[in-house]
């Protein structure tokens, strides 16, 4: 029986095994983490993670073929296939800081699998990491290997949260980077030979190395280059009476350019399109690409602009000033269906109408009261490091209430912000809504899921990213 290990049982490593361990029954797959309470959630009837569709599964397979443990030393040292999916998060310190991948974790667990392996092992990168990284795993592996065989291959991870096991099940490609020597392809169709069992081969595509770490870095730079793109447009929709919508369906039934990711927003979020263009752009710095590290830095730039933009809508349309004022938050995850908040932009919205001394009521129906004190009282990028990696004593925020209802968030608001787009905020009762809070009652949408119109109607003067405005903003222009 093949054996394959999984270190990291994350949001990839977690949803990523389990689909192998269901679509490959004649496989054992053993996922492992330093993490115990991650490793007891794996195994508990409460998952770490919230993804539609991956508690069936798990149920499914845990104890037959698919395990959680904290015995890290002993599944790498019996598998095959190791797997590698620890975070690797921006560097917070030092060389590169701010920019730079830190790849402690991946490290650490390519030294840790030198030491324990006692047969040759094929190793997957499924991190996302620096293009020409397998070169230094491969150096540390070798280096201590003791007559042991090691293939590296690069096998990036294209799943998205919220969507994960539709993604998995069905995936536009997968791809495998080896060697292009008689061992590296032998250990880039054993992989193959795992996707096969449900991924049709005209989409399994195999590169080299170099090819298949840059393709992911390439491929979560175009895409946030896209909303970048739609959000900057969106500010000028706001500014000629254009309608963002309108723009992104007209321009995305080109064929050239297609109609998925154009839905502006008030920010993209989630651990990787920031992370991974600022490792692209240290990457190109480092190559003495001065302009192209300029080119993609842009996307970054524009996607701050795009939450500071929002914030100073909200405050200037209130009179110029929020202090003391009950504002709303409805929806804290960087986007539905996960109760993942890593680099949400709602950290920063928040953040900033704190500044301006807001009071917030803070809804999200994913995220807990902990997540979002400690994700608001951290410092940049931190939050991307493993939740029992980070630092523990949480700064109370008094200015901030989390409850469990949208009716509670935003009774006596002044103003409600929208920051996910949870379905269930386009069916609220906003009569109700607004019949319990301050007049004049303003509800912002930073994901453009209400109907404007009906809020009007009700009452609320509306503003909704890259919407012809309100006449009442009209006259508070913002500033950004
Ligand atoms: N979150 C996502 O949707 C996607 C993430 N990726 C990439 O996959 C990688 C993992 O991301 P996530 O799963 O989101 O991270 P995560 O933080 O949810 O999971 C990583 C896990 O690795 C564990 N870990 C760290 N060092 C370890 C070690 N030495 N031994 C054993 N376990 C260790 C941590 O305890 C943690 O549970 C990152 O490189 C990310 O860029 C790629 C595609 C999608
Ligand atoms: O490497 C990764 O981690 C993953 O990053 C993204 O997946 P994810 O971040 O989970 O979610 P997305 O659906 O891409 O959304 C990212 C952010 O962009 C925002 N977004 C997305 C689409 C859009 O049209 N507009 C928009 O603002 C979302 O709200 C969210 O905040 C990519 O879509 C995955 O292919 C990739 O594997």
């Amino acid at each position: 029986m093949v054996k394959i290990c999984c270190i990291g049982a994350g949001y990839v490593g977690g949803p990523t095994m389990a689909v192998i361990a269901l679509k490959c029954p004649a496989i054992e797959v053993a996922v492992v983490d330093i993490s115990a309470p991650r490793i007891a959630a794996w195994n508990s009837d409460q998952l770490p993670i919230y993804e539609p569709g991956l508690d069936e599964i798990v149920k499914q397979c845990r104890g037959k073929n698919l395990f959680f443990s904290t015995a890290v030393e002993k599944h790498v040292s019996e598998a095959d296939i190791i797997f590698v999916s620890v975070n690797t998060p921006t560097k917070t310190q030092g060389l590169g800081a701010g920019k730079a991948a830190d790849l402690t974790y991946w490290e650490s667990a390519a030294r840790m699998i030198a030491d324990v392996s006692k047969s040759n092992k094929i190793v997957v990168e499924k991190s996302t990491v620096p293009v020409k990284t397998a070169e230094a795993i491969e150096k540390i592996l070798t280096h201590n290997s003791k007559g042991i065989k090691y293939q590296i291959l690069s096998n990036p991870e294209f799943l998205a949260e919220g969507t994960a096991i539709e993604d998995l099940f069905s995936p536009d490609r997968v791809l495998i980077g080896g060697r292009e020597t008689p061992d590296g392809q032998k250990a880039t169709q054993a992989l193959k030979e795992v996707y096969a069992h449900w991924v049709p081969e005209d989409r399994i595509i195999t590169t080299n190395l170099w090819s298949a770490e840059l393709s992911k870095l390439a491929a979560n730079a175009f895409l946030a280059q896209r909303i970048s793109s739609v959000n900057a447009m969106s500010a000028l929709c706001e500014a000629t009476g254009a309608n963002i919508s309108e723009v992104a369906h007209a321009v995305g039934k080109d064929t050239r350019i297609g109609p998925k990711f154009l839905n502006a927003s008030v920010g993209f979020g989630g651990s990787c399109f920031q992370k991974d263009i600022l490792n692209l752009v240290y990457i190109c710095e480092c190559n003495g690409l001065t302009e192209v590290a300029n080119y993609w830095k842009q996307v970054i730039k524009v996607n701050d602009y795009q939450k500071n933009r929002f914030v100073n809508r909200v405050v200037s349309s209130m009179f110029n000033t929020v202090s003391g004022k009950k504002i709303a938050i409805l929806g804290f995850a960087f986007k539905k269906d996960t109760g993942d908040t890593r680099e949400t932009p709602a950290i920063d919205v928040c953040r900033g109408l704190l500044g301006d001394k807001a009071q917030l009521s803070i809804y999200d129906l994913q995220v807990t009261e902990d997540q979002i004190r400690r994700d608001l009282s951290m410092k940049k990028f931190d939050w991307d490091h493993p939740i029992h990696l980070q630092p523990m004593s949480l700064a109370a925020v008094k200015e901030v209430s989390v409850v469990w209802d949208a009716y509670e968030a935003t009774k006596g608001a002044h103003g409600i912000c929208i920051l996910t787009e949870w379905d269930e905020f386009k069916t609220l009762d906003y009569k109700k809504i607004f019949d319990n809070m301050q007049k004049p009652a303003f509800l912002f949408d930073g994901r453009n899921v209400v109907d404007v119109e009906k809020l009007r109607e009700i009452g609320f003067i509306v503003y909704s990213i890259g919407k012809p405005l309100d006449a009442w903003l009209k006259d508070m222009p913002a500033m950004a």
